[in-house]
């Protein structure tokens, strides 16, 4: 199996970005994740040479104010915003402006759909073109790592010193390479004795990932394999809400027979909850599924992306376990393309479907009939 190397070189930290003061010269990677720790922590960002933004949802400024705000799409819809026709998707940014400054008690309810009943009147406000395109996606992006609501007050006055990164950082942070084993155990676990635990980590990114190896590996044998997505609802509580912890048991239960006939299994245990959203905003988004929306609408109606999950991580936790080839339980026939995509050879889809209940009939229905998952 692959053994951990340190991806570093000796002077990580000292990458230039251009026309940013001396104090935060860092990699691009290390930006990001300060970037992405303030946006968590309520501080502004600048991107480049874009306005500053100041995250709506965390930011704890009483004095900020600013007349234009950075919202996802699905946000500028809802406010009627006529020319949003344009926008690809509903978590691409629209600026708009308002004809009064905004604090941000007046800018939360622009950003977040849970508060639509509460403050049902809000503006007007009139879209305007945004110059700085690649910067404002970047920004939505970071949002959505942070976990936050994807909106901003633009270029707001008292928003405080932010960190400062380039949208062209997000390509290095999101690099695998820099993903190392970070440490292995035997875990006798009760689907199987046979098992070995297999910690992942990358400097840059708090997320640890995580993989099961049931069983003897044989490397002459094609494993069978399960990325599952973190679903702390599903995976620890039983949520009915969703088919995680079922699939999750089952998993383990298929590998660990798989075990006893000479063969052998892993689980990649991703760090990547509500589908690449977060966990507060996966709440976020259940809250609208009880006022009627599918889990599809419900992340879009957030202004965040629908599937927003990071599979090149699954190929480079393979590599580094020396597997190439996979037999991959899943439903979802964009999970095996994208594992393909990133270099890992599906030799098989193993179906994994677990019996509906009451509670997840529709969203399993959502995902046969909305997001193509092959299910009966
Ligand atoms: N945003 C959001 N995420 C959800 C919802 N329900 C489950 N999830 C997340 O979805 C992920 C599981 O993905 P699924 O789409 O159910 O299944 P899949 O892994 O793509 O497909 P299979 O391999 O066939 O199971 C986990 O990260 C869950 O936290 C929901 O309603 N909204
Ligand atoms: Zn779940």
């Amino acid at each position: 199996m692959g053994k951990a190397v340190r991806p570093y070189p000796a002077d990580y930290g000292d990458g230039q970005l251009s026309a940013a003061p001396a104090s935060t010269s860092a990699s691009p990677a290390r930006r990001v994740a300060q970037a992405v720790d303030a946006l968590r922590h309520g501080w502004p960002i600048r991107i480049g040479e874009a306005p500053v933004l100041l995250p709506v949802e965390t930011a704890l400024a009483p004095q900020a104010s600013s007349d234009r705000a950075l919202i996802s799409a699905a946000r500028a819809a809802t406010l009627k915003l006529a020319n949003q026709r344009e926008a690809a998707s509903g978590h691409a940014p629209v600026l708009i402006r308002s004809s009064a400054p905004m604090g941000l008690d007046e800018a939360r309810p622009i950003a977040d759909p849970a508060l639509d009943l509460v403050v049902p009147l809000k503006g007007p406000f009139r879209a305007e073109t945004i110059a700085c395109k690649a910067e404002a996606e970047a920004a939505m992006e970071l949002a959505r790592l942070a976990g936050i609501l994807p909106a901003f007050l633009f270029d707001p006055a008292h928003a405080g010193e932010p960190v400062r990164l380039a949208a062209s950082d997000l390509a290095a942070w999101s690099d695998q390479v820099a993903l190392t084993i970070a440490t292995r155990a035997r875990l006798p676990i009760s689907a199987s004795e046979e098992a070995e635990v297999i910690a992942f980590r990358k400097l840059d990114d708090m997320r640890e990932h995580v993989a099961l190896v049931i069983g003897n590996p044989d490397f002459d044998r094609v494993p069978l394999v399960r990325l599952h997505s973190e679903c702390l609802t599903g995976d620890i509580f039983g949520s009915l809400k969703c088919d995680c912890g079922p699939q999750l048991d089952a998993a383990l239960a298929r590998m660990a027979e798989e075990a006893k006939a000479g063969g052998w299994g892993i689980l990649l245990y991703l760090r990547q909850e509500g589908r690449g959203i977060g966990l507060i905003n996966k709440l976020r988004a259940y809250r609208l599924q009880d006022a009627g929306f599918d889990t599809v609408d419900a992340n879009a109606r957030l202004g965040l992306p629908v599937e927003a999950r990071d599979f090149p991580v699954a190929a480079r936790m393979l590599d580094l376990l020396g597997v190439n080839a996979v037999r991959l339980l899943t439903n979802n026939p964009a999970k095996v393309a994208a594992l393909e995509a990133a270099g890992v050879t599906v030799a098989e889809r193993v179906e994994h479907q677990l019996p509906a209940n009451a509670h997840n009939q529709r969203y399993l229905a959502t995902k046969r009939d909305r997001a193509g998952h092959l299910l009966k």
